[in-house]
């Protein structure tokens, strides 16, 4: 559950008056979530979010991330828009945690995700990269290659725990990163955690894409080959090459992708395999015990880390 800061209705109504959307009519707090407090407000005006940041997001980052968000729906880009209070201020105080209020989206997030939903996802992803061009606020990617060492660090004496030769594994694997990661592939903002549950659907259509808590500057292609790890993998871990044609074909179809991004994307989709890898396994290892939100199998993404790493050619994404 997502509500580690509650809000009393006396503090609520003072900090909504400063904005102009309306009275409230009702307000509970939002299950699903791991990183926020996040609340849905029923309006005379209509239906908001409101989120109050905790720990694990710095508040010197919200300017880009709300910024972003701004920037890319002013472009089309279907996302929550924060609203500004009546002083035109997208980012406020309540509860003692930096607070926001942003429009709410309509539609559902999908468990089992179909080819269909790649092509729009592919599609929607490249649109938003195109539309984060000229966002002119600049925050670098605490989790790329550079980020990796100190955060597996921090688990490798405990990770056989998790399974046994996994330190090896993983130290190997990062040499192996660090040495070949590509640097100067094209740039732009990146979403860096589009996974299913935070794109949403109407029917088969793409309705909005929500949670932008870790976008920055960072390789474009990087992106693309987090999508194919989060959305192109069945249950049981086998690769659904039907998907990954779905996601990259429309992709390349509104950004193509030049000769040295198709060329890196099995690199980059490693890489991003161990990204996940690590913050889940230093979830797993270091989460309080009896603590509500259940940490993600690391394992996972030890599998998808594997089948990059036996590629040799983009072709196997269904691109040639
Ligand atoms: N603008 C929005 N419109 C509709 N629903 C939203 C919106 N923003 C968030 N939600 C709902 O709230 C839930 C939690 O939001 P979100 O995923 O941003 O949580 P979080 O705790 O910040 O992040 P994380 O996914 O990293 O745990 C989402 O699953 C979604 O159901
Ligand atoms: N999407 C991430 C969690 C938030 O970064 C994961 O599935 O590991």
């Amino acid at each position: 559950m997502a509500v580690y800061t509650e809000v009393d209705d006396d503090e609520l109504e003072a900090f909504l008056a400063t904005y102009d959307i309306g009275e409230l009519r009702s307000y509970k707090g939002i299950a699903e979530g791991v990183e926020n407090s996040n609340f849905l407000l029923h309006t005379t005006a209509g239906t908001y979010l409101l989120t109050l940041y905790e720990k694990r997001v710095a508040p010197e980052d919200l300017p880009f991330f709300l910024g972003l968000m701004n920037h890319v729906a002013s472009k089309g880009i279907a996302c929550p828009v924060p609203i500004r209070d009546r002083k035109g201020e997208m980012l406020g105080t309540l509860a003692g945690r930096p607070a926001a209020i942003v429009s709410f989206l309509e539609g559902l997030s999908v468990r089992k995700p179909q080819p269909k939903h790649c092509a729009e996802l592919g599609a929607g992803l490249a649109r938003f990269h195109l539309a984060g061009a000229d966002f002119p606020l600049r925050r670098a990617n605490a989790l790329t290659v550079s980020g990796w060492r100190p955060l597996f660090e921090a688990s490798r004496a405990r990770a056989d725990e998790v399974s046994r030769g996994l330190a090896a594994e993983l130290a190997d694997e990062l040499s192996a990163l660090e040495a070949s990661w590509p640097h100067d592939l094209p740039q732009g903002v990146i979403h860096a955690d589009l996974f299913p549950d935070n794109v949403f659907f109407i029917g088969e259509h793409l309705s909005g894409v929500i949670d932008f808590y870790f976008a920055c500057n960072d390789t474009l292609a990087y992106d693309l080959a987090i999508c194919l790890n989060a959305w192109c993998f069945e249950h049981d871990g086998s690769f659904n090459i039907t998907k990954a044609r779905a996601l990259t074909q429309a992709y390349n179809h509104v950004r193509p992708l030049d000769a040295a991004e198709l060329a890196a994307l099995p690199l980059l989709a490693r890489g991003s395999a161990m990204r996940f890898l690590l913050t889940r396994l230093y979830d797993w290892l270091h989460h309080p015990p009896g603590a509500l939100v259940k940490p993600k199998n690391p394992l996972e993404y030890l599998k998808r880390l594997r089948f990059h790493r036996s590629l040799s050619s983009p072709a196997a994404y269904g691109l040639d």
